[in-house]
């Protein structure tokens, strides 16, 4: 199979354009016109000679992603299942918020993480996305908001998926969505989520990059995370701490803990009062997620009155906090629950 064109970096289209006897400057066209113009096909690069698009089309790939499914939420969330050349399905969301467009990608079909509130993991890791695939998908959601003169203003890796572990091609992605003469979006406008891959946390704090990291916590204290993320016996709880301290002292960014509220499981005032005592003088920021439904686990939503206990007790000890609004809620934006769907129904 030929390799995705969006699987590659400016300097390494400009390094091609050089191997194929063609100037630098041409890497940097075609980058254009792939990110800024986001045209669907080699042959529409008309400032390309037209053996440079013959070769270029001989050489890669271009269209990766194919529509399955589409829903629109009534708060204008929208939610792609799209089809992989292999067949996989894998989701992305668009969520419309009162300052801008934000994305939320996927960088794995399915994952081996094996949280125990995850609905993208309940069939394990199918495959990495390169990082072409995970490109394509915001620039597939861009070509829908052209359509309307919207943008893709910031973007969240947190769709199904450990970007830790499919390091390299985040990192290539991550690249891409930030270049100037792509698609230019702001790093500080750019989160990636990881459920604490230590030795990855420690390679990204040397990235010298804006881009914000959230780390899924979940829990205050190395047992219960244990029960809750599987990982934690692998990574535990006070290493994952240590590589945020590291992280915070060597980029000077404010780390963001995701912390999915469960019903009478993570979510008592005693584990706020854990929590606060842990993150006490950290530079971080709480978000508190009420737990999202998976038909396959039994965990049920914390009552509205104790999530805000939980956020009162954080807030008294100095931890900055929020609650996560939620969208989508109306078409399962719960993440791979779509995608658990749709294999149930193609199932057999
Ligand atoms: C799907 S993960 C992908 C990124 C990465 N694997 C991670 O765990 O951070 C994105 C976020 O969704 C959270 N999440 C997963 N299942 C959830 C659920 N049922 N309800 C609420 N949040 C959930 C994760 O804990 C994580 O914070
Ligand atoms: S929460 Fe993240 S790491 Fe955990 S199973 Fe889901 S996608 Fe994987």
């Amino acid at each position: 199979m030929k390799p995705f064109i969006y699987d590659y970096t400016l300097d390494q289209l400009q390094d091609w354009m050089k191997e194929n006897g063609e100037p630098a400057f041409r890497g940097t066209q075609l980058f254009e016109w792939l990110y800024a113009k986001r045209v669907k096909s080699f042959e529409e690069m008309s400032n390309l000679s037209k053996g440079l698009r013959q070769k270029l089309e001989e050489q890669f790939a271009f269209v990766t992603l194919t529509e399955i499914t589409k829903f629109e939420s009534k708060d204008g969330t929208v939610k792609f299942l799209f089809g992989l050349h292999d067949n996989h399905a894998i989701e992305t969301v668009i969520m419309r918020h009162n300052y801008g467009n934000s994305i939320c990608v996927t960088t794995q079909v399915g994952c081996r993480i094996g949280c125990t509130f995850c609905a993208s993991t309940l069939g394990g890791l199918k495959r990495n996305l390169t990082a072409g695939e995970i490109v394509a998908q915001v620039v597939v959601a861009q070509q829908m908001l052209d359509a309307t003169k919207e943008r893709v203003s910031s973007i969240v890796i947190m769709g199904s998926g450990e970007p830790f572990e499919n390091y390299d091609a985040t990192m290539t992605f991550l690249r891409n969505m930030i270049h100037e003469k792509g698609l230019n979006i702001g790093q500080r406008h750019i989160t990636v989520s990881t459920s604490g891959i230590v030795p990855s946390m420690y390679k990204f704090a040397e990235e010298n990059t804006q881009i914000n990291l959230a780390i899924s916590i979940h829990a205050p204290n190395d047992k219960l995370r244990s029960k809750l993320m599987p990982v934690n016996r692998r990574f535990p709880f006070e290493e994952v701490m240590e590589a945020c301290r590291y992280y915070i002292a060597k980029t000077g960014r404010r780390i963001t803990f995701e912390y999915a509220l469960i019903g009478s499981v993570n979510d008592q005032s005693e584990h706020a009062q854990e929590l606060a005592d842990v993150l006490k003088g950290m530079l971080c920021h709480v978000n508190l997620i009420p737990v999202n439904h998976v038909p396959e686990r039994d965990y049920v939503r914390t009552p509205r009155e104790q999530i805000f206990e939980f956020h009162r007790i954080l807030e008294k000890n100095n931890i900055n906090a929020t609650i996560r609004r939620e969208q989508g809620h109306d078409i399962a934006a719960a993440c791979g629950q779509l995608r658990a769907k749709h294999m149930e129904s193609t199932a057999g």
